[in-house]
């Protein structure tokens, strides 16, 4: 295939919050906060230019996470491009459990599917299975594609998702620390094996986790317990730890936000909350006055788009 020199094509991608409470690995929801990209083709070379989040400190040459998953793409579909230019603006906190880096996968495997010249279409079962190999685990990479609450699961033939009519009632707020925390180690405090019992309490869990996200939010307090893996990473983020057994004990149905250290809360919109206020400012509010100095609230929406081309690949006259 030859390159198209000069196209270039612009990707919007969502933060995700992955697991919300006992579907580790497999639960996941996009959130309206972004990363969008421009990707172009040139005449040779590579330049990553980044503004936001990370901009001071990710590296700029072919270890850059979002240039690993474009040539990754690139080389599935047979195509090498003469050369790239990438420019991000990240709005993703990064580290944080937000999925940044699942974002990061995203945007470059469909910033080459969007450029490739051999391409008609994203195909997102394709781009789905090749992502969640990039990324080790498929839930945040699910939600970030697909958009709203999503379910995804490891089929013979690889990843696999499908998206959950999530209740208009369901808010997040995510609250976010100063605190970093890498899902690399986080996922390294896991054991290898687990209580029948507590195995047995999550999948419970889990499937009361999608009634009370599609068609009673009130459930969801009882429908966010965990028993597999938010204690067991509970020494690594103290500060979440104990936020996170404070607001439960308020009744917000609290979770660990992928693997730390934010936390989700999954909050609700109820016209009998207070007549003629917003119910989601009060319960925002609540949420606030619960929260320690140096954390941020990010009173949020579900990103129901999910990953977009927000252009179709143009051919600059320079
Ligand atoms: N926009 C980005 N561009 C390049 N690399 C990124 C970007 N976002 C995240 N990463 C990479 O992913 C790492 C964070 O991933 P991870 O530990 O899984 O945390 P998170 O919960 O934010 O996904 C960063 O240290 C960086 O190496
Ligand atoms: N299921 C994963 C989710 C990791 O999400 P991230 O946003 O922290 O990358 C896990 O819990 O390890």
């Amino acid at each position: 295939m030859t390159s198209p020199r000069g196209a270039s094509v612009r990707v919007r991608v969502p933060a995700t919050s992955a697991n919300l409470g006992p579907a580790f690995d497999c639960a996941g929801l996009a959130l309206s906060v972004h990363d969008e990209l421009a990707f172009s083709v040139t005449d040779g070379g590579l330049v990553v230019e980044m503004t936001g989040e990370g901009a001071d400190t990710l590296p700029t040459d072919e270890s850059h996470l979002v240039v690993r998953a474009f040539r990754a793409a690139s080389a599935e579909l047979g195509w090498t491009p003469a050369g790239l230019r990438i420019v991000t603006e990240n709005g993703i906190p990064q580290g944080r459990g937000m999925g940044s880096s699942a974002a990061a996968v995203v945007a470059g495997v469909m910033g080459a599917w969007a450029l490739c010249p051999d391409v008609a279409a994203v195909d997102l079962d394709a781009v789905l299975r090749l992502v969640t190999e990039i990324e080790g685990h498929p839930d945040n990479v699910a939600a970030c594609l697909l958009g709203g609450a999503t379910l995804s699961w490891m089929a013979a033939s690889g990843a696999r998702a499908d998206r959950l009519a999530v209740s208009d009632e369901v808010l997040p707020v995510v609250l976010v620390p100063e605190a970093t925390l890498s899902t690399h180690v986080a996922r390294g405090l896991l054991p290898e094996l687990v209580p029948h019992g507590d195995a047995a309490f999550n999948a419970g869990r889990s499937g009361l986790l999608v009634h009370a996200l599609t068609a009673r939010p009130a459930l969801l307090l009882e429908a966010t317990e965990d028993r597999l893996h938010q204690a067991q990473r509970g020494a690594a983020m103290p500060g979440s730890r104990d936020l996170l057994a404070l607001l439960r004990a308020e009744g917000h149905a609290a979770v660990v936000s992928g693997a730390g250290p934010s936390l989700l809360v999954l909050t609700r919109w109820h016209p009998d909350d207070r007549p003629g206020q917003p119910a989601a400012a009060a319960r925002v509010g609540e949420i606030r006055a619960l929260v320690p100095d140096g954390w941020r609230v990010l009173p949020l929406e579900i990103d129901r788009r999910g990953a977009s081309v927000l252009d179709e690949p143009q051919v600059s006259s320079r």
